[in-house]
């Protein structure tokens, strides 16, 4: 199968480098110290299962989707706009592009500047950058992705990687609840720099996440979503299984770069408003990480 990766980070090197290995032609389009290194030394995945480098075609350029049967497009939330307008262009009418992001909007968003149908997909990974070219896979790596024509084939391609790949019908119900795991954890762990373990000993922290959490609920039932079952169970098993983890808001806010978080609580807040559902909590953190983000930025306050 020819796949190519728009957004050569963390997500779309693992998801690349699985298919690479198991003999895909897989092209990546990333930023040129990946691409550079990508092109000298294959792309290496370093996992508890299986470390070694991949020969990939990689590229800077958003021409590099042309020909491809499936995009993977793996850039943050905060790029989907424009990276889709560099790939409208070159991409195959027929290609089936996938979303691999956070957030409950990209596939809209994406839809409407590609003009073609876009399948929604889950991550459940904990993979990061750890060096130009070298991903590294620290647990999990399950994708849920949305029902469509063709979708099968590309899950059992995945499987056959190595990849624990499902589809559903109801993945907006997936992509909800993994929003909402975001919503409770993503800016408090940036607001205070702690990670999930430490975080949740704070005083009233765990009623701050619950509010923020039941916030959530009440939109997406606004909004005709039908979530899984135990949403708030899911969400305190994260302090449990990863009290160690930072959030990725908080990484953003510690590099000095853009974070998720209009897509993460941003969005809760701006589809509560249009629902008519009030989310104090939620555009509480909300606007404590813009603060942050906007200081960060060079914008601090006078004096
Ligand atoms: N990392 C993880 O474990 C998980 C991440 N996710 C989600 O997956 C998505 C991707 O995350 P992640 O892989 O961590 O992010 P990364 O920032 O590691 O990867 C995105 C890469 O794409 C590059 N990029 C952005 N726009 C373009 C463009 N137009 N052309 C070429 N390259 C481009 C970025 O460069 P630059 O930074 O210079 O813009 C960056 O190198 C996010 O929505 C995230 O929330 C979900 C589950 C787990
Ligand atoms: C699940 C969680 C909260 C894990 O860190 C995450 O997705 C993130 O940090 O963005």
């Amino acid at each position: 199968m020819k796949i190519a990766v728009m957004g050569a980070g963390a997500v779309g090197c693992y998801y690349g480098a699985m298919l690479a290995r198991a003999g895909h032609e897989v092209a990546l389009v990333g930023r040129p110290m990946h691409v550079e290194a990508m092109r000298r030394d294959g792309l290496r995945l370093e996992s508890a299962a299986w470390t070694g480098a991949v020969p990939v075609s990689a590229t800077t350029s958003a021409a590099g989707v042309a020909g491809a049967e499936v995009v993977l497009f793996c850039v943050k939330a905060t790029d989907t706009e424009r990276t889709a307008a560099q790939m409208a262009p070159h991409l195959a009418a027929d290609a089936t592009v996938i979303s691999l992001q956070n957030g409950v909007d990209n596939v809209e968003r994406l839809a409407a500047r590609l003009g073609q149908v876009v399948v929604p997909g889950v991550v459940y990974a904990a993979v990061a950058m750890a060096g130009p070219g070298i991903v590294r896979h620290r647990g999990g790596g399950e994708l849920v992705l949305g029902a469509a024509p063709g979708i099968e084939c590309v899950a059992q391609a995945l499987r056959a990687a190595g990849v624990d790949a499902a589809v559903s019908s109801r993945v907006a119900g997936a992509l909800w609840a993994k929003l909402i795991t975001n919503c409770a954890y993503n800016a408090l762990s940036a607001i205070v720099q702690r990670p999930y373990g430490e975080l949740v000993q704070g005083e009233n922290v765990w009623a701050v996440m619950r509010d923020a959490v039941d916030e959530c609920i009440a939109v997406a039932g606004a909004a005709g979503i039908e979530l899984p079952d135990g949403i708030w169970a899911g969400v305190e098993k994260i302090a449990v299984t990863m009290p160690a983890q930072v959030s990725s808001t908080a990484q953003d806010l510690a590099r000095g770069k853009p974070s998720e978080i209009d897509h993460l609580n941003g969005y809760v807040l701006r589809k509560g408003a249009q629902l008519g559902v009030a989310t104090p909590v939620n555009r509480a953190l909300h606007a404590l990480v813009r603060l942050l983000e906007q200081r960060r930025h060079g914008h601090a306050a006078p004096g």
